[in-house]
């Protein structure tokens, strides 16, 4: 088995290959500029080749994450990892993603973050979960809205012509968002941002504020009426707005909706907004809650220094990485002013924590002492975890709308 970088030429093998991972063929010729492959970056690529044929894939996006605090961090967003079902359990995953963590790290950048298709396919890889999501249903008849009437507008689009307008809302969005990340110009211009793999249109409702702005917009289609129960859903499959106003908007008129019965809001974040605007707070069902994005922190450092703290404070953490053993050690994480500084230390640890652990508390996430509490973090001290989960805590529950 031979891994080897892939160049342009490669595009069509490494495309078949991955469906062909998945039980998939390609629809349209895998050359089409138009098509979701041509995103691909193809110098950030993998393929791993038996008997000199492609049998696995793997390969990286260049993105942007917004770590709390507002900064935005050059990552690797993983993507397209596949083996063919005749090639499994013989370690070829395991021989791809160390080379990839290897690239990652030569590129300079401190992060990889993935969706993982299984929950336990990455944790023995260094990643852990950071960000989660909910798909919440609510009644239409129930849901009218608390609170004051919102301000602003709602116009409706057709998704695929309005992909520029959509692309500054989102990109506005997303620096505020922690957990989120850019996305390519690629895919706004193959699919006005959709989801890459098969592309479906869609309508925009799209918002705009008091003074004629776009401030969000909300992406859906009716789907078919359920022949037992009669429930006709409106699905709303990305949901994008900078304030109050624009979420409540684009709600509002969801929830005047002719001929839906419920409305579903395929990805919101855990304890977000959404359950608060209702007068009826029960009309709001989690039909759906899961990780999203995973993260692999490379440098600890860089990536502790680069997020912001609400609180000054000080911990020792000392990091396991099986994986990656450079990575491992006692690292002193100090905040003060506001401004956080992070190098490595001989100093007893206050807690000790995987490196896929790391990654999970990274964005704010999940506490600390969550993990603590199950065993995966020990605290040589416990009255130590309160000061961990404020100092890792995020101004906003970091989410990631964005598929990859
Ligand atoms: C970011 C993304 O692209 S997510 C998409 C991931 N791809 C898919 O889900 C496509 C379908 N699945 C596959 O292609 C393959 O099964 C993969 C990629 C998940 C695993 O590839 P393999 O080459 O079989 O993995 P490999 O042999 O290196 O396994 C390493 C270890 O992980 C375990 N493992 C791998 N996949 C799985 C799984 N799906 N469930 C449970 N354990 C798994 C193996 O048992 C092995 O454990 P061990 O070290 O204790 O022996």
């Amino acid at each position: 088995m031979h891994i080897r970088a892939t160049r342009e030429a490669d595009r069509e093998t490494f495309v078949t290959t991955l469906l062909a991972a998945f039980g998939q063929v390609p629809e349209t010729p895998a050359a089409g500029e138009g098509a979701w492959w041509s995103g691909f970056e193809m110098d950030r690529c993998l393929i791993a080749e038996d008997d000199g044929r492609a049998v696995a894939t793997a390969g990286a996006y260049s993105f942007e994450l917004t770590m709390p605090g507002g900064n935005l961090l050059p990552v690797a967003g993983i993507t397209a990892v596949g083996v063919l079902p005749s090639h499994r359990r013989r370690g070829i995953l395991t021989s791809l993603m160390r080379r990839q963590l290897d690239d990652v790290a030569d590129r300079g950048e401190c992060l990889a973050v993935l969706l993982a298709s299984e929950a336990v396919i990455y944790r023995r890889f260094g990643y852990g979960p950071a960000t989660f999501t909910q798909r919440l249903t609510v009644a239409r008849h129930r849901a009218a809205l608390a609170g004051p009437a919102p301000a602003g507008s709602v116009v409706v689009r057709q998704r695929s012509e309005c992909g520029d307008d959509l692309a500054a809302v989102y990109d506005a969005y997303r620096r505020t968002q922690p957990g989120a990340l850019s996305r390519p110009a690629k895919s706004w211009q193959t699919g006005a941002g959709q989801p890459p793999v098969a592309l479906t249109q869609r309508l925009v409702a799209f918002h705009h504020d008091a003074q004629g702005r776009p401030n969000g917009y909300a992406s859906y289609l009716v789907g078919a009426v359920d022949p037992v129960t009669g429930a006709r859903p409106l699905n709303v499959d990305e949901f994008v707005a900078a304030d109050r106003d624009a979420y409540a908007g684009l709600f509002h008129f969801f929830a005047g909706h002719d001929l839906v019965t419920e409305i579903v809001l395929k990805s919101v974040p855990r304890a977000g907004w959404l359950r608060w605007l209702l007068t009826d707070h029960r009309a709001a069902t989690v039909s759906k809650d899961t990780d999203w994005l995973w993260v692999r922190v490379l440098d600890v450092p860089r990536a502790l220094a680069a997020r912001g703290y609400r609180m000054d404070g000080r911990l020792v953490l000392d990091v396991a990485d099986s994986v990656r053993p450079e990575v491992a050690g006692r690292y002193a994480l100090t905040v003060s002013g506001g401004t956080a500084a992070c190098e490595r230390t001989d100093e007893a640890a206050d807690l000790s924590l995987d490196v896929s652990d790391l990654g999970s508390v990274l964005l704010g996430g999940v506490a600390p002492s969550a993990l603590a509490d199950a065993g995966r973090v020990r605290a040589g001290d416990p009255r130590v975890l309160p000061l961990a989960d404020a100092l890792f805590g995020a101004e906003r529950t970091p989410h990631t709308v964005h598929w990859f």
